[in-house]
């Protein structure tokens, strides 16, 4: 279970960004700085840490840097780096003032278990403003293919270099330095197209108001672009305040992310960890064909790849990331009300393009009182609004079946007045009894056989009706089919709720849209009774009521196709990145294991605030792959039109997602079952 839960086993690996204080000029000092914060950081299970810009000789020490007593110093102490290295496993990103070619370089040095791996000189020095650093280094740019001599150490050097853990996929190293990130192009970009997934800052930034925010958008904004983590670790406290102040922030980045930061202006060393996820990294590249495609245009740069073991922990040392309960839903609440907007608004946007293209006159929707109808057709009476119609273009049904309760119905009356559209009830149990009569089913005759069949009909009449009054009526038919459904094939295929003209909630995950509408009950632009209605919808059972109740209580949705919460969890790592199960299973694990640890979301009830175990985890995994993988897609395959809304990805054959209807679950299931304990 232990090796189970460890974070590289998954496709993670543990970053840490530090800052120490220096002494101007005292190399032998800042070592024990660096090595006290190395112990730590390895201790802790890192892979990499970056320390900052010249941190062995200071940063802002000026003409000291051409002192030979000074560099002589860096040298030795780079050399006790180094055996003290060996009783560490993590990779180390020093800053260090080297001599080269006759010339002084500013450079990182990256040192691994008793070893030098290489050498990497800024490439683009600041001399501008408060900088002044061509009057001492040498650029780096251009310089590929050679090699260094640090006292007895003969090692590479240059801006070519990547480093390869050899027994950890996906990690691969590059280096730039402070300025770099600075210019149109980052050597990091090359670094990045080369292969590099992570890729190291040391650097010394002067702080200077408003400063921190343009490092924060440029280190995010580059770990987007080049679909790369990024560790930015700025020098503090010790550096010379003669002209300028220091604040050592350091901050880890993945992919647009922020995943860690420091406060600022630490009073002495300080550093963060983040699990960065190289498994992401290496989806997002490809998937994104484009990656690739600019990395071939740049191709013709030549890579020396210097490989290294890591030997990474086996044991659980927990998961320095946050992983959210409701990968659709945002746990802030600003942000929440926002997507919430968003997704609104695009249902509203899409399916007025729809009406106004199709030229019919009219909606027509069936309304169960349930979630989704409810949703779908508050957006119908807002799109007859948006046209001008009047909402009683909007033809909503009320269809009860055999097992329709007095409170749906109930609530699907009252939504439907509330919100001034064309309300009918149309009793579907009369040609449904015909129907089970004519094809000789039992419960024709009362017997209490529900089946497959008895609940189909119910489902397949229902869209019959709503197609026959579009035709009589000018209108087309609204689905209400969600996201989640859809992923697990929760419909009648065909003749039945999977059919519809347009389906405004396609795209719509099962967790959004609970929040979605307990937002709608909250604006103020919604009027108190739909405002009340809606709020009893969102608290009440999902049930899909086609079973009468009783025979077996209410007929729970989610008994059977398990928690929507864990299913759109697995539902936004299959569909986005493509995730093996066993690390679905133990992501999920991290977030839902302890209702007290993490975020819920605004607004969501404490009642609901509950943990879920490995093993419900498993089993309910296996019920999503089975009808994910296994059964369901010929109900995707042939699903009507409706817009894509979440960035996590649509279900359409046309969009995100496209499979064959044939398929099979078997590599998913045995993953999942040889992997999770
Ligand atoms: N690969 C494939 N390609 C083409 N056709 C395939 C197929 N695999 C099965 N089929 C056919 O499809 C049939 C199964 O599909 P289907 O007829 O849809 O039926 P099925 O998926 O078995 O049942 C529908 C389920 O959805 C539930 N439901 C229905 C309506 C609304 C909601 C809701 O909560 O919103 C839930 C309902 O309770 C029931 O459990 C098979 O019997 C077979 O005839
Ligand atoms: N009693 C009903 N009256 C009218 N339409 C219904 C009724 N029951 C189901 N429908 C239609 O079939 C769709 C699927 O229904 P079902 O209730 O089985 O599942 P659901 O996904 O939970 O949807 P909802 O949350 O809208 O109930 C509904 O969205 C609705 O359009
Ligand atoms: N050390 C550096 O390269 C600092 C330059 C960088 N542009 C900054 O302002 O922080």
């Amino acid at each position: 279970m232990a090796e189970f839960r460890n974070l590289y086993r998954h496709g993670f690996a543990r970053l840490a960004a530090c800052t120490v204080p220096v002494r101007l000029a005292d190399p032998q000092a800042n070592l024990a700085r660096i090595i006290e914060m190395a112990v730590v950081c390895d201790g802790r299970g890192a892979a990499i840490v970056t320390f900052p810009e010249l941190c062995l000789s200071g940063y802002a020490i000026e003409d000291l840097h051409m002192q030979d007593a000074l560099l002589d110093a860096v040298e030795e102490q780079l050399t006790d780096l180094v055996e003290a290295s060996q009783a560490w496993r993590c990779v180390m990103v020093v800053g260090a003032p080297l001599r080269h070619a006759d010339r002084l370089f500013n450079t990182a040095v990256i040192v691994q278990r008793g070893r030098i791996l290489g050498v990497v000189p800024k490439s683009y020095l600041p001399n501008y403003r408060e900088f002044y650093e061509a009057r001492h280094f040498a650029p780096g740019i251009g310089r590929r293919g050679e090699t260094i001599r640090i006292g007895r150490h003969h090692v590479p050097f240059g801006t070519d270099l990547l480093f390869e853990a050899e027994d950890l996929r996906g990690l691969t190293l590059g280096v730039e330095i402070c300025e770099d990130l600075w210019v149109p192009q980052p050597p990091g970009t090359a670094l990045a197209l080369a292969g590099a997934t992570i890729i190291a800052n040391p650097s010394a930034s002067n702080i200077t108001i408003g400063k921190s925010e343009d490092r924060d958008l440029l280190c995010r904004s580059q770990s987007a672009r080049a679909l790369c983590a990024y560790v930015y670790a700025a020098a503090g406290v010790g550096e010379s305040t003669t002209d300028v102040a220091w604040d050592g922030q350091v901050s880890i980045y993945e992919a647009g992310r922020l995943l860690a930061q420091s406060t600022r202006f630490p009073e002495g060393a300080d550093y963060v960890l983040a699990d960065v996820d190289l498994d992401l990294l290496r989806q997002e590249r490809m998937r994104m064909g484009s990656f690739g495609a600019c990395a071939d245009a740049n191709a013709k740069m030549e890579w020396r790849r210097i490989a290294f073991t890591l030997t990474p922990p086996t044991e659980d040392i927990g998961l320095r990331r946050e992983i959210s309960r409701f990968p659709f839903v945002p746990s802030d609440d600003r942000r929440l009300a926002q997507d919430c907007y968003e997704a609104w608004t695009i249902q509203v946007s899409a399916l007025t393009q729809r009406m106004r293209a199709s030229g019919a006159s009219r909606m027509v929707i069936g309304v169960s009182g349930g979630l989704d109808s409810s949703l779908a057709v508050v957006v119908a009476a807002r799109v007859a609004d948006e046209l001008g119609w009047g909402r009683d273009h909007v033809e909503a049904y009320t269809m009860p079946g055999f097992a329709t309760g007095g409170e749906s119905l109930g609530y699907a009356h009252a939504l439907m007045n509330a919100l001034g559209v064309s309300a009918h009830e149309l009793d579907i149990r009369p040609t449904a009894t015909q129907m089970l009569r004519t094809i000789g089913h039992p419960a024709g005759d009362g017997a209490p056989v529900y089946d497959i069949t008895f609940e189909n009909i119910q489902a397949g009449l229902r869209t019959d009706f709503l197609f026959r009054i579009a035709n009589q009526k000018d209108g087309l038919v609204i689905g209400t089919g969600d996201l989640s459904e859809l992923a697990l094939g929760w419909c009648t295929y065909g003749v039945g709720d999977q059919m519809s003209h347009y389906n405004v909630n396609a795209g719509m995950p099962k967790t959004l849209i609970q929040h979605l509408i307990r937002w709608l009950a909250r604006e103020p632009e919604t009027t108190a009774a739909v405002s009340e209605i809606l709020s009893k919808i969102v608290s009440a059972e999902i049930t899909p009521e086609l079973v009468p109740g009783d025979v077996k209580g209410v007929q729970s949705t989610e008994e059977k196709v398990g928690p929507y919460a864990l299913q759109d969890f697995n539902l936004f790592y299959t569909l986005r990145y493509g995730f093996a199960p066993s690390k679905i299973a133990f992501m999920a694990e991290v977030a839902w294991r302890d209702p007290a640890h993490g975020a819920w979301p605004a607004h969501f009830p404490a009642e609901r605030r509950i943990a879920y175990d490995l093993p419900q985890i498993r089993h309910w995994l296996e019920v999503f792959i089975r009808r994910f993988f296994g059964f369901s897609q010929f109900k995707r395959s042939a699903m009507p039109n409706g817009p894509k809304l979440s960035p996590g990805g649509s279900l359409s054959p046309r969009g995100d997602w496209r499979a064959p209807s044939d398929g099979n679950a078997e590599v998913w299931l045995e993953e999942l079952f040889r992997n999770v304990p």
